[in-house]
C-alpha cells in the first residue's frame, strides 16, 4: 500500500506535513523518531482509524492495491478486515479465547458452518504461535491470559480476517523482554503471509524485525530505506542523530 503526500490535522494543527510512503508487499517496515513525531498518526491513516477521533482531518492519498481507501464508497468495516490492527495495550474483548478469534470471519461472513469456523480459528491461534498454550482452554476468557499471550490472541484475531496488511502500534511496549522476544519472532514469521507496518520506540526492535525503516521527525518522513541502510549508512543529519541517540 501507498500513502501520497499524506497530511493530518487535528483540529488547526498540522500534525503531519504530506508524508509520502510506499509500504512493500510482505516486509515489514517500521516507523520510528522521537516521541509526537507522528509515527502512530501516519499508521492510523491506513487503516482509516484516525476517522475515530474527532477533529482529525486526512488529506493526500492513501491506496491500497490501488483502491484509494479514502473513497467515501469505500466500507471502512471492509477495510479494516483488510488492514488489520494491534494496539500497545492488548485489548482482547472480554469473551473467550475462542470468541476473540472468531468474531471477525464471523461479522464478515467469511464462514459458513460451525466446522469452517473452527477451522479458521485453530490455523489462527496456530499462526500466532499461540494453539499450543491454549487449546485447553478455548471457553476460557481472553482477559485471563499473560500480557504476552494476549498480545498474540489480538494479533491471531487481527489475522482471522486474512488482512493484507497488518498495523502494529508499539505492540511490546507493555511486555517483558521475554514476551517480546516471542512476538518479535513471530512478527519475522508473519511476514511470510502478511505485510506489516510497525511503529516502535525501540531502534534494537526495528532493526531485528523489519526491512525497510521510515524515520519520521515533526511530522515529517525524513528519511526512509533498507533497515540496515538506515542504522549503519543514514544519509540525513537528523536520521544519524537519532540513531546515535543525539535527539528523542
Ligand atoms: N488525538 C489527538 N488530538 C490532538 N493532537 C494529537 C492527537 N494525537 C496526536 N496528536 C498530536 O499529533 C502529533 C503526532 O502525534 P503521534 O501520536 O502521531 O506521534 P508519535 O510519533 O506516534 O508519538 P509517540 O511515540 O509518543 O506515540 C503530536 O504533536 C501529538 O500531540
Amino acid at each position: 500500500m501507498k500513502g501520497d503526500t499524506v497530511k493530518v490535522f487535528y483540529g488547526a494543527k498540522e500534525a503531519l506535513h504530506g508524508v509520502s510512503l510506499e509500504i512493500e508487499r510482505n516486509r515489514v517496515t517500521s516507523l520510528i523518531g522521537p516521541s509526537g513525531c507522528g509515527k502512530s498518526t501516519f499508521l492510523r491513516c491506513l487503516n482509516r482509524m484516525n476517522d475515530t477521533i474527532e477533529g482529525c482531518r486526512v488529506e493526500g492519498r492513501i491506496t491500497l492495491d490501488d483502491d484509494d481507501i479514502y473513497d467515501p464508497s469505500l466500507d471502512v468495516v471492509e477495510l479494516r478486515a483488510r488492514v488489520g490492527m494491534v494496539f500497545q495495550k492488548p485489548n482482547p474483548f472480554p469473551k473467550s479465547i475462542y470468541e476473540n478469534v472468531a468474531y471477525g470471519p464471523k461479522i464478515h461472513g467469511m464462514v459458513h458452518s460451525k466446522s469452517e469456523l473452527d477451522e479458521v480459528v485453530v490455523s489462527s491461534l496456530r499462526r500466532a504461535g499461540l494453539f499450543e498454550e491454549v487449546k485447553d482452554r478455548l471457553n476460557e476468557p481472553g482477559t485471563g491470559l499473560s500480557g504476552g499471550q494476549q498480545q498474540r490472541l489480538c494479533i491471531a484475531r487481527a489475522i482471522a480476517t486474512q488482512p493484507e496488511v497488518l498495523l502494529m502500534d508499539e505492540p511490546c511496549s507493555a511486555l517483558d523482554p521475554i514476551a517480546t522476544a516471542v512476538i518479535e519472532e513471530l512478527i519475522d514469521e508473519l511476514r511470510e503471509n502478511f505485510t506489516i507496518v510497525i511503529v516502535t520506540h525501540s531502534m534494537q526492535q526495528a532493526a531485528r524485525v523489519s526491512q525497510k525503516t521510515a524515520f519520521f521527525h515533526l511530522g515529517n518522513l525524513i528519511e526512509e530505506g533498507p533497515t540496515e541502510q538506515i542504522f549503519t549508512n543514514p544519509v540525513n543529519k537528523q536520521t544519524q542523530d537519532y540513531i546515535m541517540g543525539r535527539i528523542g
